[in-house]
């Protein structure tokens, strides 16, 4: 008997052992499909069997089975349906578990010996097919074996069976045998698989398949095969590689992609060791007959490969002796030793500390005791680097506040001693016996001896300005807007304050000034163009003259940006420097508007110079003080100073919240016949609405009136902006806080409280004024007004349209 299995591609039979009955042949394969699949369910073994065979019908080939001594019909399956059909099968001969080497040996020489003496190649091609067939097959029965142990008894009991079926039947041609074998070999492969040992039946199974079976294997280099192998076989196997690396190790998927054969996926022992060539070989064919997907990390071979001996010599310690000996060279920028602690003390190469340097000490060299040489050395050295450091700087400006100052810190600050100052007012007259603190008037006088500038200094203005900044309520923060900017224009008096603010607002104010001097502050808003579009601020005028520091104090603490004006001609006087303290105590940005430079002797070089003496230095030299050289009475770079002071107060980020119970400041107040009392109110923070209740000091009421600068007829105002209150009980305080309160009882209670309390300290101040001391004295005789101490005391009423001019005449308010 013979099986011939060619390749039969559509109807075409070539086989040489069927030339007479190819067609016939052909047809009866076809017609066998179903009855292989029937036999299927027969038996186990058969089932095997037939499954390759039908795999193979599957894949579009026929296979011709032909024999002349035993067919079995199609009718003998038993259901008697299938009588038309010729089936050609032979019986799956009895299993008999033979060795590996056995069935190996079988498959090899008995299988495939008939095909091999054809020498026709398309035999050969099918061959190989058969044997994937196979293995698929070997796959199948793997997992039914694995997946249903119960199946697999009713199987074993189903091969028992069908052997008994076909006791009589003898298998003589080759093609039963052959699958037979492969039968065999299938329990064969099934049970080394259980063993867990696939690697040598699988190795030895794909041997002899050719590699055009497995194109996609192909382009896997040798070694990678080789790799697995010797992973498989004697190294265990290693995790597997992180999925992201799979999709780029995969082979790309032929056009037709062979019959893929689920096996445990092997990853490529990156880590290995490199593989033999002659493995590769071997390992390479077994891998591309099983057409397991094998995954290769292609990044592998692009890995730097280091040399062992460079990594040995990389990775060896240094060897010791070699380098240079602990502590003999030093690190520059530390000038610590390498490899050693520092030591302090020294060696006869003299390592002198940094401190020590500056010291010489003769024959320290080879001394014996040279530490506690150094350390005396180097004491002495701090000692007179400190008194350096401590010698006190002659001052330029002095601030003195209302207290004066004592004689010890006067003589610190001029650097001269108690004795020179106590001889100098022994000079004027002045027997200062046992006074210790000098008043404001008589530190005045003795700076001036020395040409040393003082200024105000108020700690009680730091105060107010703590006042100013709690205007704003934890409860406006998140209800901010930004308002107007307050703008206070301060300097020495006539250097054209009023002027500039004339020009400004299109005005004649300076004209109509009582003496052509400004007396109390004005209040204007004022509609500003900036790029363009008008903004509003709120400008303050204050006087100059020396009488009225009060207003400037006053009005630099409700401004947001100070703008002083100096004189080209005239330079920085008294006043410029008070109003600058004013500022700078205030902590607002000061800008100098530099005028008059018009005028013949004009100097605004010298004016510069002059305030970056005292501090402040011009933004065209490098400072941060913006100065603008205008003629407040031609209008000369009026437009330039206003864009400067609008983008300082940008920079400020002013804000309020406008909707709550307006609060501020009082700036001017006076006793008008037809009004009665009167205030001018800057709003700082919230909206002031007639009707509102007020308290500002000793003074309350109820808001009757609110009148804008121009005089006209408000009912509401709101942050920064200036207005005329009508409707006080009494002429409040300039200067006092004021804010709205709930009812006219509270602002009642608040007013009568906030009397007691000044009454108490009028009369303190009265008790105070009653004392004559050696200092009051000594002031008043360095005044010229008294000498001696028979005093006599005039009582005045003075009569004043204004309450700062009251101030002006008295300095202090009379109560
Ligand atoms: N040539 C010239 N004269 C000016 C200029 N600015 C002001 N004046 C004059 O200087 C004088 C004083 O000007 P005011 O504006 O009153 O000076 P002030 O600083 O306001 O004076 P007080 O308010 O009293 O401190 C006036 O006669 C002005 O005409 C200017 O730019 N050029």
């Amino acid at each position: 008997s013979l099986v011939s299995i060619g390749s039969l591609s559509g109807s075409t039979a070539t086989s040489s052992c069927v030339e007479s009955s190819s067609y016939s042949v052909v047809k009866r394969v076809s017609l066998s499909k179903k009855s292989l699949r029937r036999a299927k369910s027969w038996h186990c073994v058969c089932k095997y069997s037939v499954t390759a065979t039908d795999f193979i019908a599957e894949q579009g080939n026929a296979v011709s089975l032909d024999s002349s001594s035993s067919t079995i019909r199609g009718g003998s399956n038993g259901d008697g349906n299938d009588g038309d059909s010729e089936v050609v099968l032979k019986p799956s001969p009895k299993p008999v578990l033979k060795s590996k080497d056995e069935t190996l040996l079988s498959m090899n020489s008995v299988g495939w010996g008939s095909s091999r003496g054809s020498g026709d190649s398309d035999e050969e091609e099918e061959r190989n097919k058969v044997i994937d067939s196979l293995d698929e097959v070997l796959e199948k029965a793997a997992k039914l074996e694995t997946s249903k142990q119960s199946q697999v008894g009713s199987i074993r009991k189903e091969n028992g069976n069908v052997n008994k079926m076909t006791p009589s039947n003898s298998y003589t041609d080759s093609r039963n045998a052959n699958s037979t074998a492969t039968a065999g070999k299938a329990k064969n492969l099934r049970s080394v698989w259980r063993k867990g040992d696939t690697v040598s039946s699988v190795q030895r199974v794909v041997k002899e398949v050719p590699k055009a079976s497995n194109k996609f294997i192909k382009d896997e280099p040798k070694t990678v095969e080789g790799a697995k192998l010797e992973s498989q076989s004697s190294v265990p196997l290693k995790p597997p590689q992180p999925p992201i690396r799979q999709p780029k190790l995969q082979a790309r998927p032929s056009a037709t992609p062979p019959p893929m054969i689920k096996k445990p996926v092997i990853l490529k022992d990156v880590g290995a060791a490199p593989k033999s060539p002659i493995k590769d070989e071997t390992g390479s064919g077994a891998a591309q007959s099983k057409g397991q997907p094998i995954l290769i990390d292609k990044f592998a071979r692009k890995k730097p490969v280091v040399d062992p001996l460079i990594a040995q010599a990389v990775l060896a310690p240094t060897k010791p002796g070699k380098g240079p000996a602990p502590g003999k060279y030093k690190d520059r920028k530390k000038g610590v030793s390498l490899g050693t602690p520092r030591r302090r003390m020294v060696d006869n190469d003299v390592e002198i500390p940094d401190e020590e340097l500056n010291v010489s000490i003769p024959g320290a060299k080879g001394m014996l005791r040279k530490g506690r040489k150094w350390t005396k050395a180097s004491r002495k050295a701090a000692k007179l680097q400190a008194a350096r450091e401590a010698a006190p700087v002659k001052v330029e400006i002095l601030e003195v506040g209302e207290k004066g100052m004592s004689i010890e810190e006067l003589a610190y600050n001029l650097t001269m001693g108690e004795g020179e100052i106590l001889g100098l007012l022994f000079s004027k007259g002045i027997k200062p016996d046992g006074v210790q603190t000098l008043d404001k008037e008589m530190v005045k006088m003795v700076c001036k001896e020395y040409e040393v500038e003082v200024i105000d200094a108020d700690p009680v203005k730091f105060e107010e300005m703590a006042k100013k900044n709690e205007i704003l309520d934890e409860d406006d923060l998140d209800k901010l807007q930004d308002r107007p900017p307050v703008l206070t224009i301060m300097g020495h008096v006539d250097h054209g304050k009023t002027t500039l603010l004339d020009h400004i607002r299109k005005s004649k104010v300076a004209a109509s000034e009582a003496g052509g001097i400004t007396q109390g502050i004005g209040a204007y808003k004022v509609m500003v163009p900036v790029d363009g579009k008008l903004q509003p601020c709120v400008f303050l005028d204050t006087p100059g003259h020396e009488a009225f520091g009060a207003m400037r104090a006053r009005g630099a603490r409700v401004t947001d940006i100070a703008i002083i004006v100096v004189a080209a001609d005239d330079g920085i006087r008294p006043q410029t420097n008070e109003a600058i303290a004013h500022a700078k105590a205030a902590g607002v940005p000061i800008v100098i508007a530099i005028n008059k430079i018009d005028k013949d002797g004009a100097n605004p070089e010298r004016v510069m110079q002059e305030l970056s003496s005292i501090g402040l230095m011009p933004e065209d030299w490098g400072g941060d003080v913006p100065m603008v050289q205008i003629s407040a009475l031609k209008g000369e770079n009026i437009d330039d100073l206003l864009e400067t002071v609008m983008l300082v107060a940008e920079l400020q980020e002013l804000k309020a919240n406008p909707d709550r119970n307006a609060k501020g400041t009082v700036i001017e107040a006076g006793l008008d016949k037809s009004k009665g009392p009167v205030a001018t109110f800057i709003i700082q923070n919230g909206t002031l609405k007639r009707g509102d209740v007020v308290v500002c000091g000793e003074a309350f009421g109820k808001v009757r009136a609110l009148f804008e600068d121009g005089g006209k007829r408000v009912d509401q105002v709101g942050p920064s902006i200036p207005v005329q209150v009508i409707g006080l009980s009494n002429v409040p305080i300039a200067g006092d806080e004021f804010e709205v309160v709930a009812s006219l009882d509270i602002a009642r209670e608040r007013a009568e409280a906030r009397a007691e309390l000044l009454w108490d300290e009028r009369i303190s101040a009265k008790a105070g004024d009653g004392k004559v001391t050696l200092s009051s004295l000594a002031s008043a005789v360095s005044a010229g007004k008294l000498s001696g101490l028979d005093l006599h005391q005039l009582n005045i009423i003075m009569k004043v349209d204004l309450q700062v001019c009251a101030f002006a005449i008295c300095f202090t308010i009379p109560r």
